[in-house]
């Protein structure tokens, strides 16, 4: 039994169908990029995990649970976490502050602010701040960060609300050289711990973070495999890899 496997899912939307008989499978503990040109399904994909999309046929299952069909709140309920590639921070808040509500967003949502001192919260925010590298801007408004530390705090963010999935959409893009290198660093530490599938166009960061790399092609799987094998795909290279490289 895979961690979170897809089975034969499908999606139109009126009568165009988006994603098309797709199927795939994610280990725990492991990185898997989603990639595919535009319009292959990817975002579609992860609406469809997440429950923020119903799927016309098909069956996703989360942890040996069918999940197929559940709504947005009960999936995220079950442990899959997502970060979309706009930050939602809130801009007026310290970062100390977005994570306390990320906290209270989770499990417990009738948790108010004087259980932060709790053990479990501080051992949490300790954790989230070694990962992201955020302690030193603990009591700065986020609203002042930069592109990549606004970024981390939302990785941060999720992570306060102990997902066993994390799901990222596009998680680089617009970031700067060293702050790409920062989140392959964060990202390598984070699949010791946590289950990734992250959205991608950039390759370079692909082959940085990927233990297994999906392409997705007009809403079917085109390939799955490690990074060698799929930049050596033929059928890859015609549909994708050409295409990125050109670009
Ligand atoms: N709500 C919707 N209604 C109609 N069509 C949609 C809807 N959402 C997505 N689509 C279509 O589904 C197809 C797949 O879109 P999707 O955003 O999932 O692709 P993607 O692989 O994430 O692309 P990109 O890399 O450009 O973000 C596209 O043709 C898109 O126009």
């Amino acid at each position: 039994m895979g961690f979170l496997e897809i089975h034969n899912l499908s999606k139109s939307f009126d009568t165009v169908g988006v994603i098309n008989d797709f199927s795939m499978e994610l280990v725990e503990l492991t990185l898997c990029c989603l990639v595919g040109p535009n319009g292959a399904g990817k975002t579609t994909t992860m609406d469809l995990i997440t429950g923020r999309q119903k799927p016309t046929s098909g069956r996703i299952v989360f942890c040996e649970d069918d999940i197929t069909g559940l709504d947005e709140h009960e999936i995220a309920r079950r442990g899959i976490g997502r970060k979309f590639q706009v930050p939602a921070v809130f801009r007026d808040l310290t970062v100390h502050q977005n994570l306390e509500v990320a906290y209270s967003r989770s499990t417990h949502p009738l948790k108010n602010m004087f259980r932060f001192k709790e053990p479990l919260f501080a051992a949490k925010l300790d954790e989230v701040l070694a990962l992201t590298g955020l302690s030193g801007r603990l009591n700065d408004e986020a609203g002042i960060l930069s592109h990549g530390e606004t970024q981390w705090l939302e990785i941060g963010m999720v992570l306060m609300q102990n997902p066993r999935l994390l799901l990222l959409d596009e998680p680089v893009a617009g970031m700067t050289e060293p702050e790409i290198e920062k989140t392959v660093a964060i990202l390598n530490n984070l699949k010791r711990t946590n289950t990734l599938l992250v959205v991608e166009h950039d390759m370079a960061f692909v082959r940085e973070i990927a233990d297994v790399v999906t392409v997705m092609h007009m809403g079917s799987l085109l390939a799955q495999g490690p990074i060698s094998e799929i930049e050596t795909n033929e059928r890859v290279r015609e549909v994708y890899l050409g295409e990125t490289e050109e670009a």
